[in-house]
Protein backbone atom coordinates (compact mmCIF):
# COMPACT_ATOMS: atom_id res chain seq x y z
CA UNK A 1 0.00 0.00 0.00
CA UNK A 2 2.74 2.42 0.91
CA UNK A 3 4.78 1.61 -1.80
CA UNK A 4 2.20 1.90 -4.57
CA UNK A 5 1.25 5.44 -3.25
CA UNK A 6 4.85 6.49 -2.94
CA UNK A 7 6.14 5.12 -6.11
CA UNK A 8 4.63 7.82 -8.75
CA UNK A 9 5.98 10.92 -6.62
CA UNK A 10 9.43 9.27 -6.43
CA UNK A 11 10.54 7.80 -9.47
CA UNK A 12 7.80 9.24 -12.20
CA UNK A 13 8.75 13.37 -11.46
CA UNK A 14 11.69 14.53 -13.81
CA UNK A 15 11.76 17.52 -11.34
CA UNK A 16 12.37 14.55 -8.39
CA UNK A 17 14.59 12.49 -9.94
CA UNK A 18 16.58 15.94 -11.23
CA UNK A 19 17.06 16.59 -7.46
CA UNK A 20 18.19 13.68 -6.38
CA UNK A 21 20.28 12.76 -9.18
CA UNK A 22 22.67 16.17 -9.07
CA UNK A 23 21.78 17.60 -5.55
CA UNK A 24 20.65 15.58 -3.11
CA UNK A 25 24.03 14.02 -2.71
CA UNK A 26 24.68 12.55 1.27
CA UNK A 27 25.10 16.22 2.56
CA UNK A 28 25.12 15.43 6.09
CA UNK A 29 28.21 13.21 5.34
CA UNK A 30 30.42 15.82 3.58
CA UNK A 31 30.42 17.98 6.74
CA UNK A 32 30.75 17.48 10.24
CA UNK A 33 29.13 20.86 10.81
CA UNK A 34 27.11 20.47 14.47
CA UNK A 35 24.74 22.79 13.55
CA UNK A 36 22.87 20.84 10.47
CA UNK A 37 20.07 19.45 12.54
CA UNK A 38 18.08 18.28 8.50
CA UNK A 39 19.54 18.91 5.15
CA UNK A 40 17.58 18.37 1.84
CA UNK A 41 14.23 16.49 1.54
CA UNK A 42 12.01 18.24 3.88
CA UNK A 43 9.52 21.13 3.99
CA UNK A 44 12.64 23.20 5.51
CA UNK A 45 16.05 22.83 6.55
CA UNK A 46 16.20 22.31 10.27
CA UNK A 47 19.66 24.62 11.73
CA UNK A 48 21.05 24.43 15.57
CA UNK A 49 22.59 27.64 16.43
CA UNK A 50 24.66 27.85 19.66
CA UNK A 51 24.16 30.38 21.83
CA UNK A 52 26.26 34.11 21.01
CA UNK A 53 26.30 33.04 17.49
CA UNK A 54 24.34 35.22 14.98
CA UNK A 55 23.68 33.94 11.57
CA UNK A 56 25.08 36.14 8.56
CA UNK A 57 22.40 36.23 5.68
CA UNK A 58 22.45 36.98 2.07
CA UNK A 59 21.11 36.08 -1.31
CA UNK A 60 21.69 36.41 -4.96
CA UNK A 61 20.97 35.52 -8.49
CA UNK A 62 22.78 35.69 -11.65
CA UNK A 63 20.78 35.81 -14.90
CA UNK A 64 21.94 34.58 -18.45
CA UNK A 65 22.92 38.00 -20.74
CA UNK A 66 23.22 39.94 -17.43
CA UNK A 67 25.94 38.15 -15.15
CA UNK A 68 27.41 35.92 -17.16
CA UNK A 69 27.51 35.19 -20.76
CA UNK A 70 25.36 32.69 -23.15
CA UNK A 71 27.26 29.36 -23.33
CA UNK A 72 29.00 29.50 -20.76
CA UNK A 73 30.56 26.48 -19.38
CA UNK A 74 28.28 25.50 -16.35
CA UNK A 75 31.17 24.67 -13.92
CA UNK A 76 31.99 28.37 -14.44
CA UNK A 77 28.57 29.83 -13.32
CA UNK A 78 28.75 27.54 -10.77
CA UNK A 79 32.46 28.59 -9.60
CA UNK A 80 30.69 32.27 -9.84
CA UNK A 81 27.39 32.02 -8.27
CA UNK A 82 29.10 30.45 -5.54
CA UNK A 83 32.40 32.87 -4.96
CA UNK A 84 29.65 35.78 -5.81
CA UNK A 85 27.36 34.68 -2.88
CA UNK A 86 29.95 33.74 -0.55
CA UNK A 87 31.68 37.46 -1.09
CA UNK A 88 29.53 38.66 1.19
CA UNK A 89 29.46 36.53 4.20
CA UNK A 90 33.49 37.33 3.95
CA UNK A 91 32.50 41.34 3.82
CA UNK A 92 30.28 40.27 6.93
CA UNK A 93 33.28 38.45 8.72
CA UNK A 94 31.07 35.24 8.42
CA UNK A 95 32.00 31.84 8.56
CA UNK A 96 30.30 30.43 5.66
CA UNK A 97 28.38 27.02 6.37
CA UNK A 98 24.86 27.02 4.23
CA UNK A 99 23.74 27.22 0.93
CA UNK A 100 20.15 26.82 -0.69
CA UNK A 101 20.20 26.54 -4.56
CA UNK A 102 17.44 27.94 -6.15
CA UNK A 103 18.03 27.23 -9.99
CA UNK A 104 15.55 28.25 -13.22
CA UNK A 105 16.36 26.07 -15.82
CA UNK A 106 15.45 26.01 -19.88
CA UNK A 107 15.44 22.65 -19.99
CA UNK A 108 16.86 19.47 -18.81
CA UNK A 109 20.21 19.33 -19.77
CA UNK A 110 21.91 16.09 -18.17
CA UNK A 111 25.52 18.03 -19.31
CA UNK A 112 24.88 21.23 -17.98
CA UNK A 113 23.68 19.70 -14.70
CA UNK A 114 26.63 17.62 -14.37
CA UNK A 115 29.36 19.96 -15.11
CA UNK A 116 27.37 22.69 -12.74
CA UNK A 117 26.66 19.96 -9.74
CA UNK A 118 30.26 18.72 -9.34
CA UNK A 119 31.92 22.13 -9.61
CA UNK A 120 29.48 23.15 -7.14
CA UNK A 121 29.87 20.17 -5.09
CA UNK A 122 33.71 20.91 -5.69
CA UNK A 123 33.08 24.10 -3.99
CA UNK A 124 31.14 23.56 -1.04
CA UNK A 125 33.62 20.81 0.02
CA UNK A 126 36.60 23.65 0.06
CA UNK A 127 34.46 25.65 2.22
CA UNK A 128 33.05 22.79 4.52
CA UNK A 129 29.65 24.22 3.50
CA UNK A 130 26.80 22.15 3.00
CA UNK A 131 23.71 22.58 0.45
CA UNK A 132 20.66 22.61 2.82
CA UNK A 133 18.02 22.88 0.25
CA UNK A 134 16.75 24.84 -2.59
CA UNK A 135 14.31 24.87 -5.38
CA UNK A 136 14.23 23.74 -9.20
CA UNK A 137 12.21 25.49 -11.83
CA UNK A 138 11.59 25.70 -15.85
CA UNK A 139 12.37 29.04 -17.27
CA UNK A 140 15.31 31.59 -18.71
CA UNK A 141 18.05 30.43 -17.07
CA UNK A 142 18.67 31.72 -13.44
CA UNK A 143 20.73 31.05 -10.27
CA UNK A 144 19.85 31.88 -6.84
CA UNK A 145 22.24 31.16 -3.76
CA UNK A 146 21.23 31.89 -0.41
CA UNK A 147 24.26 31.37 1.73
CA UNK A 148 24.01 31.92 5.16
CA UNK A 149 27.34 31.84 8.20
CA UNK A 150 28.13 32.36 11.66
CA UNK A 151 29.84 35.30 13.76
CA UNK A 152 30.10 35.61 17.29
CA UNK A 153 27.62 38.57 18.48
CA UNK A 154 28.50 41.65 18.38
CA UNK A 155 31.86 40.84 15.49
CA UNK A 156 29.90 41.65 12.66
CA UNK A 157 31.99 44.10 9.69
CA UNK A 158 28.13 46.69 8.86
CA UNK A 159 28.45 48.96 6.47
CA UNK A 160 27.37 51.49 9.40
CA UNK A 161 30.22 51.51 11.83
CA UNK A 162 32.67 53.46 9.26
CA UNK A 163 34.10 56.22 12.24
CA UNK A 164 35.34 59.53 11.46
CA UNK A 165 39.29 59.78 10.50
CA UNK A 166 39.17 55.79 9.79
CA UNK A 167 41.69 54.14 7.42
CA UNK A 168 40.07 52.82 3.69
CA UNK A 169 41.82 49.89 2.88
CA UNK A 170 41.01 47.75 0.02
CA UNK A 171 42.25 44.29 -0.49
CA UNK A 172 43.90 42.97 -4.38
CA UNK A 173 43.72 45.26 -7.50
CA UNK A 174 40.27 46.52 -8.72
CA UNK A 175 39.26 47.04 -13.08
CA UNK A 176 40.48 43.68 -13.65
CA UNK A 177 37.39 41.81 -14.24
CA UNK A 178 35.54 44.44 -15.90
CA UNK A 179 38.46 44.84 -18.40
CA UNK A 180 38.32 40.83 -18.41
CA UNK A 181 34.81 41.08 -19.63
CA UNK A 182 35.57 43.52 -22.35
CA UNK A 183 38.34 41.62 -23.47
CA UNK A 184 36.15 38.39 -23.26
CA UNK A 185 33.56 40.65 -26.16
CA UNK A 186 37.02 42.42 -27.97
CA UNK A 187 38.01 42.64 -31.13
CA UNK A 188 41.81 43.11 -29.63
CA UNK A 189 41.51 38.94 -29.21
CA UNK A 190 41.51 38.39 -33.12
CA UNK A 191 45.39 39.72 -32.71
CA UNK A 192 46.23 36.97 -30.63
CA UNK A 193 46.39 33.32 -30.55
CA UNK A 194 43.03 32.50 -29.42
CA UNK A 195 43.64 28.31 -28.85
CA UNK A 196 46.96 29.32 -26.72
CA UNK A 197 45.02 31.51 -24.32
CA UNK A 198 42.06 29.57 -24.01
CA UNK A 199 44.39 26.79 -23.00
CA UNK A 200 46.38 28.74 -20.42
CA UNK A 201 42.57 29.96 -19.21
CA UNK A 202 41.44 26.36 -18.20
CA UNK A 203 44.88 25.83 -16.77
CA UNK A 204 44.38 29.09 -14.40
CA UNK A 205 40.98 27.79 -13.44
CA UNK A 206 42.31 24.38 -12.25
CA UNK A 207 45.58 26.06 -10.66
CA UNK A 208 42.86 28.27 -8.57
CA UNK A 209 40.75 24.96 -7.77
CA UNK A 210 43.83 22.89 -6.56
CA UNK A 211 44.89 26.01 -4.40
CA UNK A 212 41.75 25.39 -2.60
CA UNK A 213 42.00 21.95 -1.20
CA UNK A 214 42.73 20.61 1.14
CA UNK A 215 40.83 22.73 3.78
CA UNK A 216 41.17 21.05 7.03
CA UNK A 217 39.70 23.80 8.99
CA UNK A 218 37.22 26.16 8.50
CA UNK A 219 38.14 29.43 10.43
CA UNK A 220 41.71 29.34 9.18
CA UNK A 221 43.61 28.67 6.24
CA UNK A 222 40.94 29.28 3.82
CA UNK A 223 41.95 29.94 0.22
CA UNK A 224 44.65 32.12 -0.68
CA UNK A 225 43.78 35.01 -3.16
CA UNK A 226 44.01 33.94 -7.26
CA UNK A 227 45.95 36.98 -7.68
CA UNK A 228 48.33 35.90 -5.08
CA UNK A 229 48.59 32.91 -7.79
CA UNK A 230 48.13 35.14 -10.89
CA UNK A 231 51.01 37.68 -9.93
CA UNK A 232 53.13 35.14 -9.26
CA UNK A 233 52.84 33.87 -12.82
CA UNK A 234 52.60 37.39 -14.21
CA UNK A 235 56.08 38.11 -13.22
CA UNK A 236 57.11 35.53 -15.94
CA UNK A 237 54.51 37.03 -18.34
CA UNK A 238 54.46 41.02 -18.26
CA UNK A 239 55.54 40.84 -21.65
CA UNK A 240 52.80 38.64 -23.24
CA UNK A 241 49.67 40.05 -23.99
CA UNK A 242 47.87 36.60 -24.18
CA UNK A 243 48.73 36.10 -21.03
CA UNK A 244 47.99 39.56 -20.01
CA UNK A 245 44.34 39.02 -21.45
CA UNK A 246 43.80 35.54 -19.91
CA UNK A 247 44.64 36.95 -16.48
CA UNK A 248 42.12 39.52 -16.92
CA UNK A 249 39.63 37.21 -18.47
CA UNK A 250 40.25 34.93 -14.98
CA UNK A 251 39.65 37.46 -12.94
CA UNK A 252 36.15 37.77 -14.96
CA UNK A 253 35.37 34.24 -14.24
CA UNK A 254 37.12 33.11 -11.16
CA UNK A 255 36.44 35.98 -8.59
CA UNK A 256 37.99 34.76 -5.28
CA UNK A 257 35.68 35.57 -2.57
CA UNK A 258 37.50 37.25 0.91
CA UNK A 259 36.66 34.65 3.47
CA UNK A 260 39.58 34.35 4.87
CA UNK A 261 40.08 37.68 5.06
CA UNK A 262 36.98 38.78 6.47
CA UNK A 263 37.56 36.49 8.96
CA UNK A 264 40.86 38.01 9.90
CA UNK A 265 39.65 41.30 10.31
CA UNK A 266 36.32 41.36 12.05
CA UNK A 267 37.80 42.09 15.60
CA UNK A 268 39.55 44.94 14.28
CA UNK A 269 38.09 46.96 11.60
CA UNK A 270 34.76 49.12 11.94
CA UNK A 271 33.23 48.63 8.65
CA UNK A 272 33.11 46.56 5.16
CA UNK A 273 31.60 46.20 2.06
CA UNK A 274 32.69 43.63 -0.83
CA UNK A 275 32.84 45.23 -4.22
CA UNK A 276 30.43 43.94 -6.66
CA UNK A 277 29.07 46.96 -8.51
CA UNK A 278 32.10 48.99 -8.01
CA UNK A 279 34.41 50.57 -5.39
CA UNK A 280 32.94 53.98 -6.48
CA UNK A 281 29.49 52.87 -5.63
CA UNK A 282 30.39 50.63 -2.87
CA UNK A 283 31.98 52.85 -0.49
CA UNK A 284 29.21 54.93 -1.07
CA UNK A 285 27.42 52.42 0.30
CA UNK A 286 29.79 52.82 3.55
CA UNK A 287 29.50 56.54 3.26
CA UNK A 288 25.36 56.56 3.12
CA UNK A 289 24.95 54.40 6.34
CA UNK A 290 27.70 55.70 8.50
CA UNK A 291 26.92 59.37 7.67
CA UNK A 292 30.33 60.06 6.45
CA UNK A 293 32.22 61.12 3.67
CA UNK A 294 35.14 59.26 2.22
CA UNK A 295 38.40 60.94 0.68
CA UNK A 296 40.05 58.63 -1.49
CA UNK A 297 43.36 59.19 -3.27
CA UNK A 298 43.60 58.34 -6.63
CA UNK A 299 46.78 57.94 -7.19
CA UNK A 300 46.76 55.43 -4.06
CA UNK A 301 44.38 53.01 -6.20
CA UNK A 302 45.80 49.71 -5.94
CA UNK A 303 45.00 49.10 -10.18
CA UNK A 304 47.12 46.51 -11.59
CA UNK A 305 49.86 46.76 -14.13
CA UNK A 306 48.53 43.86 -16.35
CA UNK A 307 45.23 46.30 -15.96
CA UNK A 308 47.38 49.27 -17.01
CA UNK A 309 49.36 48.22 -19.86
CA UNK A 310 46.10 46.23 -21.58
CA UNK A 311 43.42 49.04 -21.09
CA UNK A 312 46.31 51.22 -22.88
CA UNK A 313 47.03 49.01 -25.61
CA UNK A 314 43.28 48.70 -26.00
CA UNK A 315 42.78 52.34 -25.51
CA UNK A 316 45.07 54.09 -26.93
CA UNK A 317 44.48 57.68 -26.77
CA UNK A 318 42.78 57.30 -23.06
CA UNK A 319 42.34 59.69 -20.68
CA UNK A 320 43.08 59.33 -16.54
CA UNK A 321 39.48 59.47 -15.89
CA UNK A 322 38.46 57.01 -17.96
CA UNK A 323 41.14 54.69 -16.71
CA UNK A 324 39.73 55.53 -13.53
CA UNK A 325 36.63 54.90 -14.40
CA UNK A 326 36.21 51.27 -15.57
CA UNK A 327 38.79 50.41 -12.74
CA UNK A 328 36.49 52.35 -9.94
CA UNK A 329 32.64 51.80 -11.51
CA UNK A 330 33.36 48.70 -13.66
CA UNK A 331 32.34 46.14 -10.87
CA UNK A 332 32.84 42.49 -10.74
CA UNK A 333 35.88 42.74 -8.22
CA UNK A 334 34.67 40.81 -4.77
CA UNK A 335 37.91 42.49 -3.29
CA UNK A 336 36.92 43.50 0.30
CA UNK A 337 36.87 47.47 1.16
CA UNK A 338 37.01 48.00 5.21
CA UNK A 339 37.67 50.76 7.08
CA UNK A 340 39.80 50.41 10.18
CA UNK A 341 40.77 53.21 13.35
CA UNK A 342 43.96 55.19 11.64
CA UNK A 343 46.16 54.34 14.38
CA UNK A 344 46.10 50.68 13.08
CA UNK A 345 46.93 51.28 9.87
CA UNK A 346 50.22 49.38 10.75
CA UNK A 347 48.71 46.14 12.05
CA UNK A 348 46.66 46.29 8.66
CA UNK A 349 49.78 45.83 6.58
CA UNK A 350 51.42 43.54 8.59
CA UNK A 351 48.49 41.26 8.38
CA UNK A 352 48.42 41.72 4.42
CA UNK A 353 51.91 40.32 4.64
CA UNK A 354 50.30 37.28 7.06
CA UNK A 355 47.50 36.71 5.03
CA UNK A 356 49.78 37.28 1.43
CA UNK A 357 47.21 39.58 0.54
CA UNK A 358 48.12 43.21 -0.78
CA UNK A 359 46.52 45.49 1.50
CA UNK A 360 46.36 48.87 0.64
CA UNK A 361 45.42 52.41 2.18
CA UNK A 362 43.41 54.13 -0.48
CA UNK A 363 42.23 57.35 2.09
CA UNK A 364 40.39 58.12 4.87
CA UNK A 365 36.92 58.47 5.96
CA UNK A 366 35.73 62.33 7.10
CA UNK A 367 32.53 64.14 8.81
CA UNK A 368 30.88 65.89 6.65
CA UNK A 369 27.58 67.61 5.26
CA UNK A 370 27.35 64.84 2.27
CA UNK A 371 27.93 61.70 2.69
CA UNK A 372 29.68 61.26 -0.45
CA UNK A 373 33.15 59.91 -2.14
CA UNK A 374 35.77 62.54 -3.02
CA UNK A 375 38.93 62.22 -4.86
CA UNK A 376 41.97 63.76 -4.74
CA UNK A 377 45.19 64.28 -6.67
CA UNK A 378 48.28 65.71 -6.09
CA UNK A 379 46.63 67.11 -3.03
CA UNK A 380 43.35 68.72 -4.75
CA UNK A 381 40.22 67.54 -4.84
CA UNK A 382 39.37 65.83 -8.59
CA UNK A 383 36.31 65.91 -10.17
CA UNK A 384 35.32 62.46 -10.62
CA UNK A 385 31.24 61.81 -11.46
CA UNK A 386 30.93 58.07 -11.47
CA UNK A 387 28.33 55.41 -10.74
CA UNK A 388 28.83 51.77 -10.04
CA UNK A 389 27.21 48.84 -11.90
CA UNK A 390 23.12 49.68 -12.26
CA UNK A 391 20.82 46.88 -12.95
CA UNK A 392 17.69 49.46 -14.07
CA UNK A 393 20.30 52.56 -15.43
CA UNK A 394 19.14 51.68 -19.14
N1 LIG B 1 13.98 42.25 -3.57
C1 LIG B 1 14.48 42.52 -2.36
N2 LIG B 1 13.72 42.38 -1.26
C2 LIG B 1 14.24 42.66 -0.04
N3 LIG B 1 15.48 43.08 0.18
C3 LIG B 1 16.30 43.22 -0.88
C4 LIG B 1 15.83 42.94 -2.21
N4 LIG B 1 16.86 43.16 -3.05
C5 LIG B 1 17.91 43.54 -2.29
N5 LIG B 1 17.58 43.60 -0.98
C6 LIG B 1 18.43 44.00 0.15
O1 LIG B 1 18.99 45.28 -0.12
C7 LIG B 1 20.33 45.36 0.36
C8 LIG B 1 21.28 45.75 -0.78
O2 LIG B 1 21.22 44.74 -1.78
P1 LIG B 1 22.45 44.49 -2.76
O3 LIG B 1 22.92 45.77 -3.32
O4 LIG B 1 22.03 43.43 -3.72
O5 LIG B 1 23.53 43.94 -1.76
P2 LIG B 1 24.85 43.13 -2.12
O6 LIG B 1 25.66 43.99 -3.03
O7 LIG B 1 25.51 42.91 -0.78
O8 LIG B 1 24.40 41.84 -2.76
C9 LIG B 1 20.65 44.03 1.00
O9 LIG B 1 20.42 44.14 2.37
C10 LIG B 1 19.63 43.10 0.36
O10 LIG B 1 19.31 42.02 1.21
C1 LIG C 1 27.67 39.23 -19.36
C2 LIG C 1 27.97 40.24 -18.29
N1 LIG C 1 27.69 41.54 -18.52
C3 LIG C 1 27.95 42.45 -17.56
C4 LIG C 1 28.49 42.07 -16.36
C5 LIG C 1 28.80 43.11 -15.33
N2 LIG C 1 27.95 43.01 -14.15
C6 LIG C 1 26.77 42.38 -14.16
S1 LIG C 1 26.03 42.43 -12.65
C7 LIG C 1 27.29 43.36 -12.00
C8 LIG C 1 27.28 43.86 -10.59
C9 LIG C 1 27.10 42.80 -9.58
O1 LIG C 1 25.85 42.17 -9.71
P1 LIG C 1 24.63 42.46 -8.73
O2 LIG C 1 23.50 41.63 -9.16
O3 LIG C 1 24.40 43.93 -8.60
O4 LIG C 1 25.29 41.89 -7.42
P2 LIG C 1 25.18 42.42 -5.92
O5 LIG C 1 25.65 43.85 -5.90
O6 LIG C 1 23.76 42.25 -5.54
O7 LIG C 1 26.11 41.50 -5.16
C10 LIG C 1 28.27 43.59 -12.95
C11 LIG C 1 29.50 44.37 -12.71
C12 LIG C 1 28.73 40.71 -16.16
N3 LIG C 1 29.20 40.24 -14.98
N4 LIG C 1 28.48 39.80 -17.14
MG1 LIG D 1 22.79 41.43 -3.99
Amino acid sequence: MTNSIRSPFVSHSKEFSLIHKYFNLPAIQRSNSPYTNLGIGDDCALLEIPNDTLIAISTDTLVEHRHFLVNTDPADIAYKAFMVSISDLAAMGATPRWVSLALTLPRLDDLWLNRFSLQLFKLLDAYDMQLIGGDTTKGPLAITLTVQGTLPKDTALKRSNAKDGDAIFLSGTIGNSALGLKMITDVLNDEINIHHVEQDLVSQRNLILDTFLPIHHIDIAKPQSEHVTASNLNKNHTNDLGWMINWLKGSYLYPKAQVELGLAIREIANSAIDISDGLASDLNHICASSGLSANVILDSLPISQTFKSVYEKRNINHTKEELFSLALSGGDDYQLCFTVDNGLKDDIVILGKQLNIPLTCIGNMKKSNVAEVCYFHDGDKYELILSGFDHFSS
